[in-house]
């Protein structure tokens, strides 16, 4: 629960105490002459389990540090070792009450409770821009209009990185858009990114079964995503709307056609973050730009402009920024007047020879990097991402 947090605590030292503390010592003020009672405490406790929406990890930290503030008082716990992420981030957390009063992070967690209740409440009507077809999907907008199934990555506070609710919910999404009667599927991104890539803290939740259970259910995963795309029967467009990194990227190789705004950048820093390439990249990309231009951008992690990612092969066209909306949805508006089945048909005899050996393709892709999730390399590269070390 408590990654985003333990990157927040893994900050130096007076941020991480002006984030958490400023609001506790600022409720605790303002509240001098008030202390929540047990009753009011156990009602705002019931209260969080009600909360529609997640609150995200780092208030969940916060809820989490007042509770053991207000029922054991200070943290006097020994300190996890650094790899275990999860229990360092709340002993941090934690510890940083120091010798808060318990009443007052009772206080102050009823009060958290109460803004959290008012605010999530008010979020989950539907924001502006938010289109009121996309229920049922947590991490995606999903509308289907003028022949056109767009799937719209949601998540622009953390640049659209792609977290494993958002792997299930593409996959769900597509599936549907293969049945729908939609003629065209396009896949695009809600804000300044396209995509950041896999979700980094996908890393940290580790199951029972330690590391190497995590590395094999996610292989299993990745393997089912990529392989929606490979079967995809209808023309699939992406829409790439800003930067795209890592396996946002990869995947435009089994994409029908890739418009981008010339905001956009493509970028596969897996060397950096010790894995391998995915997607079928291994494959797709050398096929698009050879093997030269594939080795820059897979191997040394080179990061195209849209302008070069047209000239090796990998977009169909770039388009200004500032008119990159209305032109490309002008175009594919017309593309969804064609007759549906030729379509789908010419899709098929383009792609189905090939089909069989993107199978392979990713299946062998999927075990590498099974095996590199597991490296020293690959470990350390997350860790130095979610302690704000580096950064792409
Ligand atoms: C063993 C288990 C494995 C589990 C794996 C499951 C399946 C795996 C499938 C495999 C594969 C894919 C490979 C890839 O996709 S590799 C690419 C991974 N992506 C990255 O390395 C990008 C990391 N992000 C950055 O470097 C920067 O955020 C940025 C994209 C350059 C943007 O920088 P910015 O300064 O403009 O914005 P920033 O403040 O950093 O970001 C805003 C918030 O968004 C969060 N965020 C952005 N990208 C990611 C990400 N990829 N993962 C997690 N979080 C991300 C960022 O942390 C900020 O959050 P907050 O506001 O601080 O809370």
């Amino acid at each position: 629960m408590a990654i985003a947090a333990w990157r927040l605590a893994q900050r130096s030292c007076p941020s991480y105490l002006q984030v958490i503390s400023f609001p506790v010592v600022q409720l605790h003020m303002n509240r001098a002459a008030m202390t929540a009672s047990q009753k009011d405490f156990e009602n705002a406790m019931n209260q969080v389990k009600l909360l529609k929406k997640d609150p995200g990890n780092e208030v969940k930290l916060k809820l989490y540090a007042l509770y053991k503030q207000a029922t054991e008082g200070p943290c006097n716990m020994p300190k996890p070792g650094v790899f275990d992420l999860i229990n360092k981030a709340k002993w941090d957390a934690w510890n940083t009450l120091g010798s808060l009063p318990k009443e007052t992070a009772r206080q102050n967690y009823v009060d958290l409770v109460s803004s959290l209740s008012s605010s999530l409440e008010s979020s989950s009507q539907v924001e502006p821009g938010t289109d009121r077809k996309s229920t049922g999907y947590e991490t995606l907008m999903v509308t289907s209009e003028d022949g056109i199934t767009k799937i719209t990555l949601n998540r622009p506070a953390k640049k659209n990185a792609i977290n494993v609710e958002m792997y299930h919910e593409i996959m769900r999404a597509l599936k549907a858009a293969s049945k729908d009667d939609s003629s065209i599927t396009v896949l695009t991104g809600n804000g300044d990114y396209y995509s950041s890539g896999n979700d980094l803290t996908n890393f940290t939740d580790i199951p029972p079964g330690g590391v190497e259970e995590k590395a094999k259910n996610s292989a299993i995963l990745l393997r089912e995503f990529v392989g929606c795309f490979i079967d995809f029967p209808k023309p699939l467009i992406a829409v790439v709307n800003g930067p795209a990194v890592g396996i946002s990227v990869t995947i435009l190789g089994l994409f029908d056609a890739v418009y981008a705004s010339d905001r956009a950048t493509f970028h596969t820093p897996f060397s950096h973050l010790g894995q391998s390439p995915e997607g079928c990249s291994s494959y797709t990309f050398l096929k698009i730009m050879g093997p030269a231009k594939a080795t820059e951008m897979l191997v040394f992690g080179k990061k195209l402009t849209a302008g070069e990612a047209c000239a090796q092969g990998l977009v169909t066209a770039v388009f200004p920024d500032s008119t990159f909306q209305k032109e490309v949805w002008t175009r594919l508006k017309a593309f969804a007047k064609l007759p549906p089945n030729a379509m789908r048909i010419s899709k098929e005899v383009i792609r189905n020879r090939e089909k069989e050996k993107l199978h392979a393709v990713n299946a062998e892709e999927c075990s590498v990097l099974q095996e590199r999730w597991l490296s020293d390399e690959c470990m350390n590269a997350v860790v130095n991402f979610l302690s704000r070390k580096s950064k792409l």
